[in-house]
């Protein structure tokens, strides 16, 4: 009798034996996701960015999806996964031991994407030679028998786990490792928030504000109703709150000066701001002008540095959406709950502060400076702001106003905006997020 539950009518067998040197049908993809989690874990690659490269010999779109998907999975229950990995072994394998990272792949398939035994076992040997090989068919072997399962809730990384508690609280910290074991929604931010109720109905959506849908986060976006005529494009909520405090534009100058893919950009053009919309990635702002096309917006796009570039004149508003840790948004990019340790954080807090303080001499008397990172770091948020004040204490906090957020998303008591796991609950949640708007005194 076999070791393994029989193969399910219609799942993948190898229509014929490969070549030597060539992989079995569905090896390529397992290949893909190592080398994925290789450079997000060893490299610190962002997940996205990897996938590029470690996907590049896959002619298949379904394989590049499902590499993806074991890498992320990974990613998201690590912690978990090893714990059955180690309760499987009379000696634990090393941390970066290739057969840890390959039974995490195969285990991720097993336990979430329903892959058949047989199936996820077969494609995972062929990546290990030798002693690591029989060792690794024997630990799944046993994690088989015994019905192994992964806890319910997530577990997160120990260390961000205790940073996440020593800024927060607890709570927070469990609403984080809940909101790893879903999916999050896919938000929408309507060029015409006239339309929101419209929208709403014909994309089968929930609205939580003007100028807002939440749909499913399993619909094909390039598919839904208005896509292709850029009557809206996708952004988180949080995301979208930076632009809607700017308020309306009515043909006053704005600098978006970390501007690409270009949401919040779009947002000001359509709330009446002239916008000049500076990014240092040339890739970026290629997307960029693309969603602009898409959705007929304009705005005078600049490629520099923002800590090397000047505008010709000062402007009514500058938007910094700075580039930072993005630990905010770790339930779409699990990757940076890896990537993103204190060192980091605290040179993009040192990046962060010399961007501000070029952007509050480009602030005319009076105007506007609106500061937003997707961080759930204090050093990159409340305490970014609090020292910049301390430096130009001509500027001063413009509180943000209940009536100016979503319901269940309130102002701080400094009147910044502050969202965190566990908020909207009920609704999908929201990613972490912190805005700031200042306004530069005469
Ligand atoms: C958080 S993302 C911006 C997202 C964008 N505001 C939106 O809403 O679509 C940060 C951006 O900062 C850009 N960036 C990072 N360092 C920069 C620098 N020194 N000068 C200009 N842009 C920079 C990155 O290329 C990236 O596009």
């Amino acid at each position: 009798m076999s070791r393994y539950p029989a193969r399910p009518a219609g799942s993948a067998r190898p229509a014929r034996r490969p070549n030597r040197g060539e992989d079995a049908p569905g090896v390529a993809a397992r290949r893909a996701a190592l080398r994925l989690l290789d450079a997000v874990l060893r490299r610190g690659d962002p997940l996205e960015t990897a996938l590029h490269a470690a996907t590049q010999g896959l002619s298949d779109r379904a394989d590049r999806a499902l590499a993806h998907a074991i890498a992320a999975d990974v990613l998201r229950r690590m912690g978990d996964l090893d714990t059955l990995i180690d309760s499987a072994t009379s000696e634990p394998l090393p941390e970066d031991a290739k057969a840890r990272m390959v039974l995490r792949i195969a285990l991720v398939q097993l336990l979430i994407l329903g892959t058949p035994p047989h199936a996820a076992i077969a494609t995972a040997l062929p990546l290990l030679d030798g002693g690591p090989r029989r060792l690794v068919h024997g630990i799944l072997g046993t994690l088989i028998r015994n019905e192994a399962r992964l806890p319910d809730v997530p577990s997160l990384p120990e260390a961000v786990a205790a940073r996440w508690a020593a800024q927060w609280d607890e709570a927070t910290v469990d609403a984080a490792a809940r909101s790893l074991g879903g999916r999050a929604p896919i938000d929408i931010t309507l060029a015409d928030p006239a339309q929101t109720a419209h929208f709403a109905e014909v994309l089968g959506g929930e609205s939580l504000a003007s100028g807002h849908v939440r749909v499913d986060h399993a619909v094909s976006v390039p598919t839904l109703a208005g896509f292709d005529e850029g009557q809206w494009w996708v952004q988180d909520l949080a995301a979208s709150l930076p632009a809607r405090l700017a308020g309306a534009g009515e043909g006053r100058r704005a600098i978006d000066l970390c501007a690409a893919p270009g949401g919040k950009t779009m947002q000001l053009a359509t709330q009446g701001w002239r916008v000049t919309a500076l990014d240092k990635s040339a890739k970026r702002l290629e997307r960029m002008t693309q969603n602009m096309a898409r959705s007929g917006l304009d705005a005078d796009v600049v490629q520099s540095d923002a800590l090397g570039w000047a505008p010709d004149e000062p402007a009514d508003l500058i938007l910094l959406d700075a580039p930072c840790s993005a630990t905010g948004i770790f339930r779409r990019h699990p990757d940076v709950l890896y990537r993103a340790g204190p060192r980091q954080i605290a040179e993009l807090a040192e990046q962060q502060a010399a961007m501000l303080d070029r952007a509050a001499d480009w602030v005319v008397p009076g105007g506007m400076l609106i500061y937003a990172t997707c961080s759930l770091e204090r050093a990159e948020g409340e305490d970014q702001i609090t020292a910049f004040l301390g430096r130009r204490p001509y500027f001063r906090v413009a509180a943000v106003r209940d009536d100016e957020l979503p319901t269940g998303v309130v102002p701080t008591v400094e009147g910044f905006v502050r969202t965190l796991p566990g908020m909207l609950a009920d609704k999908g949640g929201i990613d972490g997020f912190f805005v700031a708007r200042l306004v530069r005194g005469a």
